[in-house]
């Protein structure tokens, strides 16, 4: 993936620290200072274990981890803190795409109306709420008579279209994709991350990728940094750091990818052992 030439941060998190208040007394410290851009049109991959702090880092965005220290900047205004009509207005340019399509759609809802409730909210006209929603559908792939059914008469790829369709019709100018394709085949996995990138052309939105996946992050990002343990510990262009990694965390994690070739896997395995023999 080539970087757009555009790259001024759209947005910028400094040194951010996030606690979580286990007891009244004790902290857990999520997130140690991490620091990431993420330039217009860009997409920029955020990889590491289970347990590292990448959805903290998504939901901090979200306004929704607490933010102990540091600051948060979009567009160069500082929103480390908004709340209220602030917040609300900030959802017109951040949404958010999650792993689970199943859970993220309201059951009881037409597609139709699951796409429409996030314009009605700010006052869109249901004439217009009506064409964005057509226009969307159409833009993820999906037929325009899928406003009459319900999210359960779709298959796991069908429904995540349907979120990130949700995702954007307000016309967000980022999208933070937390583990999009986790859940899905991988035949729908490669087909879904297609879609990212199309509709990144197209669109000119910019990506916030969460993924556990070296493979994942590889196929859509620009950039790629890597966070362990709370905090980033290798950042660069994303052929660097999934091909040639310099911290071995990252070498850890990419000798544990699984690949095709058979003897890649054997190389990869004995180079991991090695790895390991020598920490
Ligand atoms: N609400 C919470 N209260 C206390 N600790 C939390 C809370 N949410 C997350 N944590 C802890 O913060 C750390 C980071 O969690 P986070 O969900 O950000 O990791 P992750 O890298 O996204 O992992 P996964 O891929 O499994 O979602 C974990 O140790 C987790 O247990």
């Amino acid at each position: 993936m080539t970087a757009p030439n555009n790259t001024a941060p759209l947005l910028e998190v400094r040194d951010l620290v996030v606690d979580y208040h286990i007891t009244r007394k004790v902290n857990f410290r999520a997130l140690k200072g991490v620091s990431i851009t993420v330039g217009a049109g860009e997409c920029v991959g955020l990889v590491g274990e289970s347990g590292s702090g990448k959805s903290t880092l998504g939901r901090a965005l979200l306004g929704l981890a607490p933010v102990a220290a540091g600051a948060i900047s979009f567009d160069g205004k500082d929103i480390t803190h908004a709340k209220g009509a602030a917040r609300r207005k900030l959802g017109n340019d951040i949404q958010v795409v999650f792993q689970d399509p199943y859970g993220s759609l309201d059951p009881t809802m037409t597609v139709g109306e699951v796409l429409a409730e996030p314009l009605e909210v700010v006052g869109a006209s249901k004439t217009q709420a009506r064409a964005t929603v057509a226009e969307m559908l159409d833009r993820v792939k999906l037929p325009g008579d899928a406003v009459h059914r319900y999210p359960s008469e779709f298959s796991g790829g069908q429904r995540q279209r349907i979120a990130i369709a949700r995702a954007l019709v307000r016309r967000p100018r980022l999208i933070v994709c937390d583990e999009p394709v986790s859940a899905l085949d991988l035949t729908t996995q490669a087909t879904i991350l297609d879609l990212f990138i199309e509709l990144q052309r197209e669109t000119g939105v910019s990506y916030l990728f969460i993924s556990h996946d070296l493979g994942v992050v590889r196929r859509v990002c620009h950039r790629t940094s890597v966070m362990y343990q709370g905090e980033i510990v290798e950042s660069g262009d994303t052929h660097t750091v999934t091909e040639e990694p310099n911290h071995p965390y990252t070498q850890r994690l990419l000798l544990a990818a699984p690949v095709a070739d058979p003897a890649k896997q054997a190389e990869r395995r004995a180079a991991w052992l090695a790895l390991r023999e020598s920490a």
